[in-house]
């Protein structure tokens, strides 16, 4: 059997063309574009590649991007000002402030400055309550992106079996949640699991987020399996030369890509879907402040349909 790879770039891509259009009936109904804001606090050269590429595809799909980079000196209650100038801001439907922060910035009180309405990552409690009742959350990028490119693969998910490992509140946890209320049979394996490569072995659904390159090997994964790979890891590669680097997942892609039915790659796995989702996000979030009525034709399809309640039904 040859194993799929399940292109995130490709997916993500058409993805933006949808986002692009519903910022295009946006504008025609309320006059100005959706608005996003994104915070960087310090100069970490990583998380600045990153700020790039989003402001790049907020610009491409036709939103308002405002850029706020901070240096690592600031203090928490200089951050706390400007996510409330951000809160008032009328064109400003999401915020996102850049993880991790420097050491005098408590994180948890920077995530519950925002408001929850424009709160985009889906980091703030209240969202992450409303995710597990199942509310209208705005729920974390990454997991909803993971569950487009499974259900790209696997269709409606119900039965199952669902092994996510890693329990981080941004991905792991709200992928557990997603999953079982796709109708997954879900476990959660982390570093206390006494038998990690068994409990991955049962999944025919395996989704990586530990942040461990190559944790998980090709014999830890069922034969036909779909794997997930969230893990961005930049290790050193001097066999390319002096100095450079390569980006690799937490799992093993050489030896999984013969075990599996089909797997993300990394790059252009899951990181652009993250991106992706993070404008669906800013989308939904500008027709709610609106109050219009009016919903996105929202691009999540394929992660709505299947599901059995609330959390994905559409909003009225
Ligand atoms: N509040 C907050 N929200 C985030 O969503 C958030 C964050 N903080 N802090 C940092 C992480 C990291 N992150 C990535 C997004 C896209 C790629 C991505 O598109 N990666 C490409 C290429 C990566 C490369 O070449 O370096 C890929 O996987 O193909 C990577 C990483 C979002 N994060
Ligand atoms: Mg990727």
């Amino acid at each position: 059997m040859t194993a799929q790879m399940i292109d995130g770039v490709k997916i993500s891509t058409g993805l933006l063309g949808d986002i692009a259009r519903d910022v295009d009936a946006f504008i025609a109904l309320f006059g100005r574009p959706p608005g996003l804001a994104v915070v960087l606090v310090g100069d970490d050269p990583a998380s600045s590649v990153y700020v790039r590429s989003k402001a790049q595809k907020t610009l491409d799909v036709g939103m308002r991007s405002f850029e706020h980079r901070l240096p690592a000196t600031t203090s928490e209650s200089a951050l706390l000002s400007l996510i409330s100038e951000l809160n008032r801001m009328e064109e400003v439907d999401g915020i996102l402030v850049q993880l991790p922060l420097p050491a005098q910035i408590d994180e948890r009180r920077v995530l519950m400055a925002i408001d929850p309405e424009k709160d985009v990552d889906g980091f703030h409690p209240m969202n992450a309550g409303l995710l597990a009742t199942g509310g209208e959350a705005l729920m974390p990028c990454t997991p909803l992106g993971c569950m487009i490119l499974a259900r790209s693969v696997l269709g409606d998910l119900t039965g199952l079996e669902a092994v996510v490992v890693g329990r981080s509140n941004i991905v792991g946890k709200p992928m557990a949640q997603l999953l079982s209320m796709a109708n997954a049979t879900v476990t959660i394996a982390h570093s206390g699991t006494q038998n990690i490569a068994g409990t991955c072995r049962r999944a025919d659904l395996l989704i990586v987020a530990v942040g461990h390159p190559e944790m998980v090997r090709g014999n830890w994964i069922k034969p036909g399996a779909v794997v997930i790979d969230v893990g961005i890891n930049r290790l050193a590669a001097p066999e390319l030369g002096p100095g450079k680097t390569r980006l690799v997942g937490d799992v093993t892609f050489q030896e999984a890509i013969k075990v599996v039915r089909a797997i993300t790659p990394v790059p252009g796995g899951v990181g652009p879907m993250t991106i992706t989702c993070l404008l669906q996000n800013t989308m939904l979030a500008a027709h709610r402040r609106s109050a219009s009525g009016k919903q996105p034709e929202i691009c999540f399809r394929q992660t709505l349909s299947h599901s059995h309640d609330a959390p994905f039904s559409l909003p009225s």
